[in-house]
């Protein structure tokens, strides 16, 4: 469980998050959503600590993060996963090298471990036969996959995922999203996934934020969100005309 009770955030005069509360549970699917530029990156840089808050806390379970030395912080960063933009594979390395990453810093397995380890996690994701290709030779779902298994290398806590199914197409995309809803489920980890797609939200929203100026605008599920009479979340929504379609339809 994550809990961040009251934090800010402001660069010079932009105060870009504004008194956020929200508790992310283990064993769900925690969606950030909101408009470009409402706050959403910086809320999760927030929360693992690539920014430091001006004001408020953030608990890792009962340890209060935002407190914490470097050397403590350190330590919850190896229980954190994470799954960038863009997939951010390492283009220099294998796609077995890219998964033993994390566990050649941080683990203290044997060889023999490591690659065994490395390959579950690839298998996890099902990724088979493909140990020695490069980023650039695999598509870019598989490349997400890769993404994943690495995250999940070691056995993390809490995972981190922005944006995690951009630049792909809609079906590869629910391919991912349900990937990262049934590890989530099955490794018990508090997952936060900042995204822009309302497919996401529609699949796997078990608790949704609407971040709206860097406040905390609406906090609900998949199935609250469409039928909320926020108008500001309304709007967001059913931005696109294919979703006001949908809703005329129903
Ligand atoms: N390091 C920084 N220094 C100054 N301002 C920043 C910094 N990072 C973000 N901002 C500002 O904070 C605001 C929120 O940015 P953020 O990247 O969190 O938006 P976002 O909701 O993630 O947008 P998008 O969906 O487009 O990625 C923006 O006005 C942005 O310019």
């Amino acid at each position: 469980m994550i809990t961040l009770n009251n934090v800010n955030k402001s660069f010079a005069n932009l105060q870009v998050l504004n008194d956020i509360s929200i508790t992310f549970e283990a064993g769900k699917t925690n969606l950030i959503i909101g408009q470009s530029g409402s706050g959403k990156t910086v809320l999760l840089k927030s929360i693992i600590g690539l920014h430091d808050v001006d004001s408020g806390s953030i608990f890792y379970n009962d340890r209060d993060f935002t407190s914490m030395n470097l050397k403590a912080k350190k330590e919850i960063r190896k229980e954190m996963g994470m799954v960038f933009q863009g997939g951010a594979l390492f283009d220099s390395m294998s796609v077995e090298e890219n998964v033993l990453f994390p566990l050649q810093m941080f683990s203290d397995l044997s060889e023999k471990e490591k690659i065994n380890r490395a390959n579950f996690c690839l298998d996890r994701v099902n990724i088979q036969n493909s140990n020695h290709l490069f980023p650039a030779e695999i598509s870019g779902g598989m490349q997400k996959r890769v993404a994943i298994a690495r995250a999940i290398a070691l056995n993390p806590k809490y995972l981190f995922c922005d944006e995690p199914n951009s630049g792909l197409d809609p079906v590869t995309a629910i391919v991912i999203d349900n990937l990262i809803h049934e590890i989530t489920k099955e490794y018990n980890m508090t997952t936060i996934i900042n995204t822009h797609d309302m497919n996401s939200v529609i699949e796997n929203g078990e608790k949704i934020i609407f971040i709206s100026n860097g406040y905390k605008a609406w906090e609900g599920n998949k199935d609250e969100i469409f039928n909320t009479d926020n108008t500001e979340l309304n709007n967001f929504v059913f931005a696109s005309e294919l979703y006001k379609k949908i809703k005329s339809l129903s």
